[in-house]
């Protein structure tokens, strides 16, 4: 039996590199001459991104991964770091090599029983939930959902009601009042017959988006293609027709795009045509009430894993705001939180 052997460091030796002897970091480039880039479009692998903006330079330059992010999900909003040929000349390739990190990012799962993420959108500031008066009706389900979907992200929220001709935006408004979420009310009916649209709402909303990336989500048909339209007259998104039936649009567009607001440097819209529903198996009752910073607290003598329902046995919140913790509002806020709560937990498109 040969004697126990005791190792000292001095005994530790670097394995030769088996494919010769090229030192590791020669396969990982440090890319000092990358340059700085934001993805606007992602379309089958190519990337769309903008370099210099704001600048006399500024151009769009079409990158593809580099073999070591081909696995990695590079999304709209993301910044980018190129190598490669970045002068932005017809037919010319940049290389994608680095992701920086995202302030936020919206995720969705592909629905509640899978927990397959999807990263949507990165470095937003606010979702803008968008939803008709009627034509379709309104889908405060959806609604809630969407807002959970954000406050996971680390963003805003904000909630645009089309068609305020056809119907009033007042209950909708009061629904989310106690969150602090606003609700703007737009109306942009088709052309009449002189060709004259009167437009109302729509300063207002682009008063709230000034310098900031907005991502806008809506079902089919409520006016969303119309709004963008009327935002950022250049993009000419194409404007369906509700199917008087079914009461769902066609589908006129389907990819993802970053679209920046006239006269405004630092103002993008993001357009989401493909996005219908919220998958939210990522979202836990944790992290949705991280949103709601005056309840947090509370939540640190609930038992571990406290679901926070009503009935959860000893949930701290019901006496935390019964204590008047939360404010003269708190109750509401409460309400609030569990009916987002029971829309996270409920089947996307319910
Ligand atoms: N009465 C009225 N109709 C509107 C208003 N806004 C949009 N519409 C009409 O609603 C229909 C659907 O509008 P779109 O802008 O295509 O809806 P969308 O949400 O983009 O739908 P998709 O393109 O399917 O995603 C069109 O016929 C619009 O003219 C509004 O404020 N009032």
């Amino acid at each position: 039996m040969s004697p126990k052997r005791t190792y000292s460091e001095s005994d530790v030796r670097i394995r030769p590199n088996s494919k010769g002897s090229r030192p590791r970091t020669k396969d990982r480039p440090r890319y000092d001459e990358a340059i700085q880039a934001r993805v606007i479009t992602v379309d089958r692998g190519r990337y769309t991104t903008l370099v210099d903006q704001g600048t006399e330079t500024e151009r769009a330059v079409i990158a593809v991964r580099a073999r070591e992010l081909r696995r990695t999900p590079v999304v709209v909003g993301d910044r980018v770091d190129l190598v490669g040929d970045v002068s932005g000349a017809t037919d010319a390739l940049a290389r994608l090599v680095r992701i920086r990190e995202r302030a936020t990012l919206l995720r969705r799962s592909a629905d509640d029983g899978d927990s397959t993420e999807r990263v949507l959108v990165a470095n937003a500031d606010q979702l803008v939930i968008v939803t008709a008066a009627a034509d379709p009706e309104p889908r405060p389900r959806f609604i809630d959902r969407s807002l959970a979907a954000a406050f996971n992200a680390g963003m805003d929220a904000l909630i645009v009601v089309t068609k305020t001709d056809l119907a009033g935006a007042d209950a909708l408004a009061r629904l989310y009042d106690a969150i602090d979420v606003a609700v703007l009310a737009t109306s942009l009916p088709p052309e009449d017959a002189e060709g004259d649209v009167a437009a109302v709402g729509v300063e207002e909303v682009r008063r709230r988006l000034q310098g900031k990336t907005s991502v806008l989500i809506g079902h089919s048909g409520v006016g969303k293609s119309t709004l963008i339209n009327a935002l950022v007259p250049e993009a000419r998104r194409a404007t369906g027709v509700v199917n008087a039936v079914t009461g769902r649009g066609r589908h006129t567009s389907s990819s993802a795009i970053g679209l920046r607001l006239p006269d405004d440097e630092h103002g993008w819209v993001v357009d989401t045509p493909g996005v219908r529903s919220f998958g939210l198996a990522h979202v836990t009752p944790e992290t949705l009430l991280a949103a709601f910073t005056d309840l947090v607290p509370a939540s640190a003598d609930c038992p571990r894993g406290c679901l926070h329902h009503e009935n959860s046995p000893r949930c701290q919140l019901d006496s935390w705001v019964q204590a008047g913790n939360a404010g003269a509002r708190g109750q509401e806020r409460l309400d609030s939180f569990r009916r987002l709560l029971s829309g996270v937990e409920q089947q996307p498109g319910a």
